[in-house]
């Protein structure tokens, strides 16, 4: 929806020890793609744990909109009767996917090539984010696109009437390009070669060869190699949603620098393109621990146990890992101004152009709070003061942009003074959940 309820502002408490267990939401990534999918596919994909937050029900409304019938059962179990590869029709309106940049831009490439015309919108983050490096692959194809200057949303896409395959090198480290390009590719005849020179999350990938489709992954002196072979007709399929890795990011780092807290955040996906957080969390000397690993749905999946850590150390992020925690780094930074020393975070200028800029939003309101942080283009430092010392009392822009906005409140839980954030609205588009969830774990988020 593009537009969020009136702005909530909201104050995080310092918390006494966090305890229990968190049970976070199924991962936003995996939802939005199995709803797209089972709109591709011919039959009925059946969801268990979909994520249920704005964002994933916007692309499901998005998913009538082109055809298929999405309906969620009593027992919140999700069933989508897809109109196979090809047979979006034309949606009668304009589709608002809201604040959600995966959404869109994934809805794009799967519309791309069928010979319809579609308006996207969003609310007002979404429109000020970068279209055009999805629409100039998806002019490869033969689709057209006419949107607002710097190519921005509100925008029309003209599905092109007689698709031809692509081979793509992905200029910028983004799965939803990638994504975008290979849902095109679905439609057009051929084979569709997406290449992508830093690993990014793979769950599309995966989750088309689980629907039936001919995709195979090289790694080559190029980069990674994907090719798919188009036209190919979907198998429904039923899906287990696995829990969001970077959800349990907050209870994890909440707990970690919150004195005598052991917090169990169980069933978490451990995709190695999405768990490069809980990796630096365990190099800067957090007690974090990986519990009953296992295998499901082909992807690795553990139990993390998290406990309070006081005597972290700031480390130097290597670059190659940040694709493996892009959606981290703003919860990151509050852990790091609790540890001793500078934490480094360098080639990480996809940050700038997420649901906010989140390199500007996160150093705003950490300077505001007491905490050093030096920044440019594509990088920034956080002088860590250690634990105990660090002073907060301000108050935070969100700035529409719900991982900001629990940073923030992560934050308070171990600072001196509280602190606040002015709408934390866009919380409920990835985690509608959070409030409930961290209170029962012992925290003190008041609404003001
Ligand atoms: O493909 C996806 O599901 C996502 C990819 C990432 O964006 P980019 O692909 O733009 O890096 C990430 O920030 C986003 O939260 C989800
Ligand atoms: C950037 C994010 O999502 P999106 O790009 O889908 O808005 C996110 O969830 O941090």
């Amino acid at each position: 929806m593009s537009g969020h309820a009136t702005p909530i502002r909201m104050t995080s408490h310092k918390s006494g020890p966090l305890s229990g267990q968190a049970d976070v939401p199924g991962d936003k990534s995996i939802s939005h793609r199995s709803l797209i999918l089972g709109a591709l596919a011919v039959g009925e994909t059946v969801i268990t744990g979909l994520l249920e937050g704005e964002d994933v029900l916007d692309t499901a409304r998005a998913m009538r909109a082109f055809g298929a019938e999405v309906t969620r059962d009593e027992a919140g179990t999700w069933h989508v009767h897809g109109v196979g590869v090809g047979g979006f029709c034309e949606p009668e309106n304009v589709i608002d996917c809201g604040n959600s940049g995966t959404g869109v831009r994934l809805i794009m490439g799967a519309m791309a090539t069928c010979p319809i015309t579609a308006t996207f919108t969003g609310d007002a983050s979404l429109n000020k984010r970068p279209m055009a490096r999805v629409t100039d692959p998806l002019a490869l194809f033969g689709a057209q696109s006419v949107g607002r200057s710097g190519g921005r949303l509100p925008m029309t896409i003209v599905g092109a009437a007689d698709p031809v395959p692509v081979r793509y090198t992905v200029p910028v480290p983004s799965a939803q390009v990638k994504s975008a390009v290979l849902f095109a590719g679905l439609n057009a005849p051929g084979q569709t070669v997406v290449i992508e020179q830093e690993a990014t999350r793979d769950h599309t990938e995966r989750m088309l060869a689980g629907f039936g489709a001919e995709i195979v992954t090289q790694e080559t002196d190029e980069g990674r190699v994907i090719t798919l072979t188009g036209q190919p007709e979907l198998t429904p399929q039923t899906i287990v949603v696995p829990r969001d890795p970077s959800s349990a990011a907050f209870p994890v780092c909440a707990a970690i620098i919150t004195p005598g807290s052991d917090v169990l955040v169980p069933n978490i996906g451990l995709n190695p393109t999405r768990a490069g957080l809980f990796t630096t969390l365990r190099e800067m000397g957090a007690d974090l621990s990986y519990e009953n690993p296992r295998e499901e749905g082909g992807e690795p999946v553990a139990d993390l146990r998290a406990r309070f850590s006081p005597d972290l150390k700031g480390i130097e992020v290597p670059p190659e890992r940040a694709a493996s925690m892009i959606d981290e780094y703003p919860v990151l930074s509050v852990v790091a101004a609790f540890a001793q020393g500078k934490t480094v975070m360098r080639g990480v200028k996809e940050l700038r152009v997420k649901e906010s800029d989140r390199i500007e939003a996160m150093a705003a309101g950490l300077r505001a709070g007491g905490v050093e942080v030096e920044d440019g283009p594509d990088w920034w430092i956080v002088t860590g003061l250690g634990h105990g010392n660090v002073p907060g009392g301000q108050t935070c822009a969100s700035h529409l942009d719900h991982r900001i906005a629990m940073s923030f409140m992560v934050m308070g839980m171990a600072t001196q003074n509280p602190v606040s954030v002015d709408d934390a609205s866009p919380i409920a588009t990835s985690f509608p959940i959070f409030e409930g969830l961290m209170a029962e774990l012992g925290a003190d988020i008041r609404r003001d």
